[in-house]
């Protein structure tokens, strides 16, 4: 190894997406390695809208790992985060960076520490899946850093003892977390299903209801439905494995009818589950205002054009996602929300619909009194009723890549002192 008196600091800058599951991951059978009850299968989103970056360093003057995260120092002492770096420092090899000098034997890596610095460009712990993109970009950073020759889907494993949605964040595009068979969890992981560009007209509208942190924690609340709903069992036993091969089939195919109608009917088992527990939990707990009205809205246009338009579904918390077939039929959606759910009187557009913004101009919105002249949607029962306020923001998005190594300029902690900058 470098001479303990040697300043030198290495570190390497990634950004790793969120996904949005199509078919749930809910229950575990192994509490500390996070193997779930069944398969799962999702979609990745757009990093250009939503992602994570994180910045792992590693420098012999460090005397202990220190972890950052959205500036303000956190501790990772915790049983989650420790499985990650212990998995990962396992597997690291000689690193012979010749450019900066710096040589780093597998053995080194048991003493040297390493130094985190992450950042969610969206609300953290808000129901936007920020530990999958988080524990997905802390893994496969240190991954990079660490020479590790692991695969994807071998990272994904230990992604997976992060959050276990994190195991699906290490590809781009559609992914299926298979749940496995093995008690250590050895094949409980992620592989691609199809990569982004295979179905690239879906566009995916996020309607964020509430940034606030959510109430029942996911880990918490599916504990909870493991140790006492039976509908659960019914569900990992009997509907998710044929829901799995089917919603294969619909991605496989473009095939979006198939695709909507099983997306929205697992939301609604999920959420069904969540009731079946004791205490229940309500993660659409504001039925009359937010929720209800975009499903009821979405229904009723699927029904109206004879076959699916939109699907929505709806994670551990009341922001709905939804999947719209094309560019067309999204402009024809955020026309039909923004109708809904105007924005306050002192909102700016920009700041009310965020990500990719084109789809605006498609939908003939170019300023906030445009969404006061918009029809209103044949779908609502009365027209003055309106949510107004209720939205916090709306975020156009896509299916998106896998993670990516970010260039030198992007590192979010000093190359001299690997502090924060
Ligand atoms: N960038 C990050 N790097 C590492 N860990 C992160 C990062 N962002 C979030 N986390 C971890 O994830 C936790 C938040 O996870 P939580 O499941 O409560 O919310 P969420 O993932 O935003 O929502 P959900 O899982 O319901 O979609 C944080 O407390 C932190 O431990
Ligand atoms: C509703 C979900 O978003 C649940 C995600 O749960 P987490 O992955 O956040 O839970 P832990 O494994 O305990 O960290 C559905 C899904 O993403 O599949």
């Amino acid at each position: 190894m470098a001479d303990e008196s040697q300043k030198w600091v290495l570190m390497v800058t990634a950004q790793t997406p969120t996904n949005i599951a199509v078919i749930k991951y809910w229950g575990k059978r192994d509490e500390k390695l996070i193997l779930p009850v069944n398969d799962s299968i999702s979609v990745t989103l757009d990093p250009a809208h939503l992602c994570t970056t994180t910045t792992v360093s590693v420098s012999p003057t460090f005397d202990q790992d220190r972890m950052w995260l959205n500036g303000e120092e956190i501790s990772i002492s915790g049983g989650r985060f420790q499985s990650c770096l212990r998995e990962i420092r396992s597997r690291a090899t000689d690193v012979d960076d010749k450019e900066k000098g710096i040589k780093i034997t597998k053995k080194d890596w048991e003493k040297l520490h390493v130094h985190i610095s992450s950042y969610n460009n969206f609300p953290t712990a808000a129901g936007l899946a920020s530990s999958a993109a988080g524990f997905a970009c802390l893994v496969f950073a240190l991954g990079k850093l660490m020479n590790v020759k692991e695969d994807h889907s071998q990272l994904s494993a230990i992604a997976r003892q992060g959050s276990g949605s994190a195991c699906r964040s290490l590809y781009g595009g559609f992914v299926k977390w298979i749940m496995g068979k093995d008690d250590k969890g050895t094949d409980s992981l992620a592989v691609q299903l199809a990569d982004e560009k295979h179905w690239d007209e879906l566009v995916i509208v996020i309607a964020v209801v509430s940034s606030r942190q959510k109430e029942t924690s996911s880990t918490t609340g599916m504990r909870d439905t493991v140790e006492t709903s039976l509908l659960l069992q019914h569900r990992a036993k009997e509907v998710v494995p044929k829901r799995i091969l089917k919603m294969e089939e619909a991605i496989k195919n473009r095939d979006f009818a198939s695709f909507a109608q099983l997306t929205c009917t697992d939301s609604n088992q999920f959420h069904a589950v969540c009731l079946d527990t004791c205490p229940p939990i309500f993660y659409m707990n504001d039925t009359s205002h937010r929720q209800a009205p975009i499903i009821s809205l979405v229904e009723k246009w699927n029904r109206a054009e004879g076959t699916p338009q939109v699907a929505y579904t709806f994670d551990a918390g009341p922001n709905a996602v939804l999947i719209a077939r094309n560019r067309e039929t999204a402009a024809l959606l955020i026309q039909k929300l923004l109708f809904c759910f105007p924005p306050n009187s002192d909102a700016d557009l920009n700041s009310f619909v965020l990500g990719d913004k084109s789809i605006l101009k498609d939908a003939g919105v170019e300023s906030p009194e445009d969404i006061e002249t918009l029809p209103p949607p044949p779908e609502i029962k009365d027209p003055s009723q309106k949510f107004r306020g209720d939205v916090s923001y709306f975020i156009c998005t896509r299916p998106g890549r896998g993670p990516v190594v970010l260039s030198d300029e992007s590192h979010l902690l000093n190359p001299e002192t690997g502090l924060p900058k």
